[in-house]
């Protein structure tokens, strides 16, 4: 048995995400037993002591069985709609289940924003630490009311990851319909085989990962992309079916089962993680060569110097991003003046900040400790 395999035997956090293909019974609404199965093994989990946040998508499909509607309208706003009505079945569903367990389930609906944002980021964290620490099981989806972009893209395996960040999970365990990854979409492949271990992040698995069907849409695509994402942090990234009889159970016991991806590097310092965490930046700097340089080569700080253009809106403790002249993203990071000042003091020696604004703040646009290389 692998060594990542067998940390999830002891692992003490994990982030087990529900995907809609799973969820939604073929489009004929939630799938109500199996929702029942799953609950039951999260139960038997934090009964061992693992604690854990479940992030489940299901709304819109179904918000649409509940309208009435006979297929998935285009209308991001009749998607929106669909959420809002279908997320009550879904919290209902997950809330009747854990009581038979005798445990609480809060309901957290998150965007991706409230990942940029350096405050609701906090917030959101402080919220989530709280409810497992009184061993209440949250249950998140993104909130679709008021984003358009991730209805889009029915992405809920970044959020899954961005939640792995915010609670520094050892493992994100995504369920799915298939086996887990294999070398090519076994829909369109029946000769494709699964992948058993890889390392997250590893570019070969992008080329082997497809789209997802008509109820999920993000398909393996995304789950190697959320793999990367929950990698910076540390933790672990699992894809299995959800159709596994005990599955969950089965993965705490280390056996071999859906696809493990295993992160290169050991955990980042915190605020490192939130950094790379996010993502959403709200600007972007361009820096020149000699800048480029010393952030890549040398590991400094951005000095105001080193910057030709910045575009955006931003304001000071917010995340931008630094580009090459070139348009490549070289790193992300939090910068320390808001886009008027920093507008005011790019291209000048660190020395002139206060003659250039009346004040100086720090020396450095971006400081070492709060910049992630890409
Ligand atoms: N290499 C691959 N291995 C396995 N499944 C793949 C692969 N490429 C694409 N897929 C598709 O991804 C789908 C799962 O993703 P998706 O439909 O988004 O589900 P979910 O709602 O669980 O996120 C599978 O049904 C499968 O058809
Ligand atoms: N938040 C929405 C869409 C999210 C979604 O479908 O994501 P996924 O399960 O990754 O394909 C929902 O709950 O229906």
């Amino acid at each position: 048995m692998s060594e990542a395999r067998n940390k999830l035997k002891t692992s003490r956090r994990w982030v087990v995400k529900i995907g809609s293909a799973l969820l939604t019974n073929d489009g004929e609404g939630l799938d109500l037993a199996a929702i029942s199965r799953w609950v039951d093994q999260l139960a038997h989990l934090r009964r061992e002591g693992v604690e854990i946040v479940l992030v489940s998508s299901g709304s819109i499909a179904e918000g649409i069985v509940r309208l009435g509607w006979k297929t998935r309208p285009h209308e991001i706003y009749k998607l929106q709609a669909a959420a809002a009505v279908g997320q009550m079945g879904l919290v209902q569903a997950y809330e009747t289940n854990f009581q038979r367990h005798k445990t609480h389930t809060a309901q957290i609906l998150l965007t991706h924003e409230d990942h940029s944002n350096r405050k609701r980021y906090l917030n959101a964290q402080a919220t989530l630490k709280t409810l497992m620490s009184v061993g209440v099981v949250p249950v998140v989806n993104e909130n679709d009311t008021v984003v358009t972009k991730e209805i889009r893209f029915g992405d809920n395996d970044t959020l899954g990851a961005l939640v792995a960040n915010l609670i520094e999970a050892d493992a994100l365990i995504l369920l799915t319909d298939q086996d887990g990854l294999c070398t090519a979409d076994p829909r369109s492949n029946p000769d494709a085989t699964l992948i058993s271990e890889a390392k997250a992040g590893d570019a070969a698995l992008d080329a082997m990962a497809g789209d997802g069907g008509v109820l999920g849409q993000g398909g393996m695509a995304t789950k190697v992309r959320a793999a990367k994402l929950a990698a910076r942090s540390g933790a672990v990234t699992v894809i299995a079916s959800g159709r596994e009889d005990e599955v969950l159970l089965k993965l705490r016991e280390g056996m071999q089962l859906g696809t493990l991806l295993v992160p290169e590097q050991s955990p980042m310092a915190a605020r490192k993680q939130w950094i790379a965490g996010h993502l959403q930046a709200r600007g972007t700097l361009t820096l020149d060569a000699g800048a480029v340089a010393a952030l890549v080569e040398r590991g400094k700080s951005l000095l105001p110097a080193g910057v030709r253009a910045v575009t955006g809106s931003f304001s000071r403790g917010e995340m931008v991003v630094l580009s090459d002249e070139h348009g490549k993203v070289i790193a992300r990071g939090l910068v320390n003046y808001g886009i008027e000042d920093a507008q005011k003091i790019i291209g000048n020696p660190s020395k002139r900040i206060e003659s250039l604004l009346g004040f100086v703040g720090e020396a450095e646009l971006v400081h070492r400790d709060n910049l992630v290389l890409a």
